[in-house]
């Protein structure tokens, strides 16, 4: 069946176009929005696209106005796809009371859980209904598709491709949430959103999938050694060392003195493009 989409607005940019848009998710049983940048070569072939998961807080405009990633896309003829980070204005009670759970909050997890569960299945959106989206209505390649993220986003990224290596070719992330059953973020959202038993947890935590995903190909982490979440939230070590225990190919690059934002996003945006293009452009 098709879907339609609205475009919110548009601009061009390094000769190609950023749109943001909005849809009537099916799975999220609400609004959703995006932001979509088609690079120049776009309008002559249909490309690889490269999806970007955002942190807690962000909408589909952090990373579309302040990741500098366009101009790399551009180069490399990668469509660049940018998520809203959970369902809004659902009406469920007390759903904006926190920065680290509700809205901006989702962590990519379908949510089991009442009242979370009438609107916040994330996982599956991202993984199945926003790609078919994406291929119905712009020039995309669907066999040639990656992943990576930030923070939150970067834990989404991780778990999706994880369980998805045939629809992920690519994923990288950004300063992840690597262990979230292991850290106090994780522990809240999951507990909320997916109840007590960490059994089902395991389902979303990189650091678990990892020792049975069989990905095979590499996966690469950039983390800064001055990010004020890092000893607490992030712990990419448990990850390392799980990607160790069962031979999975991980670069975790650790940077001097750069902390959380996006200005340590934006600095190393062009290697994160060209490690997705290396797998998913011919
Ligand atoms: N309000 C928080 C900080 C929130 C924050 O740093 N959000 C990050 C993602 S954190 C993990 O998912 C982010 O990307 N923010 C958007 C931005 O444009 O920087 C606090 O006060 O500590």
């Amino acid at each position: 069946m098709s879907a339609s989409i609205n475009l919110i607005s548009e601009y061009r940019c390094f000769k190609g176009t950023v749109g943001f848009c909005s849809h009537q998710s099916a799975t999220c049983n609400s609004e959703m929005k995006f932001a979509v940048y088609q690079p120049p070569q776009a309008k002559l072939q249909p490309v690889p696209v490269l999806y970007f998961l955002s942190g807690l807080t962000c909408t589909e405009e952090n990373f579309t106005t302040k990741a500098g990633a366009q101009r790399f896309a551009a180069e490399y003829g990668l469509m660049l796809v940018a998520p809203d980070t959970s369902p809004r204005n659902t009406g469920i009670a007390g759903e904006n009371d926190d920065w680290d759970f509700g809205s901006g909050a989702s962590f990519y997890v379908d949510a089991t859980e009442e009242p979370w569960n009438q609107h916040y299945q994330m996982y599956s959106y991202i993984v199945q209904e926003l790609p078919a989206l994406i291929a119905e209505h712009f020039p995309v390649k669907s066999d040639k598709q990656g992943i990576f993220g930030h923070s939150m986003g970067g834990h989404g990224a991780l778990v999706c491709a994880l369980r998805n290596s045939e629809i992920f070719k690519s994923v990288s992330a950004l300063a992840p949430i690597a262990a979230p059953m292991r850290c106090p973020w994780g522990q809240k959202a999951f507990t909320n959103y997916l109840g007590t038993n960490e059994n089902t947890w395991r389902n979303y935590d990189a650091s678990e999938l990892v020792k049975a995903a069989k990905y095979n190909r590499p996966i690469l982490i950039d983390q800064g050694s001055a990010d004020k979440f890092l000893a607490e939230q992030l712990l990419p070590e448990i990850f390392e060392q799980a990607c160790k225990d069962v031979n999975q190919p991980l670069t975790l690059r650790f940077h001097e003195g750069y902390d959380h934002s996006y200005y340590f996003i934006s600095t190393f945006m062009e290697d994160h493009i060209r490690h997705h293009a290396a797998a998913l452009c011919d």
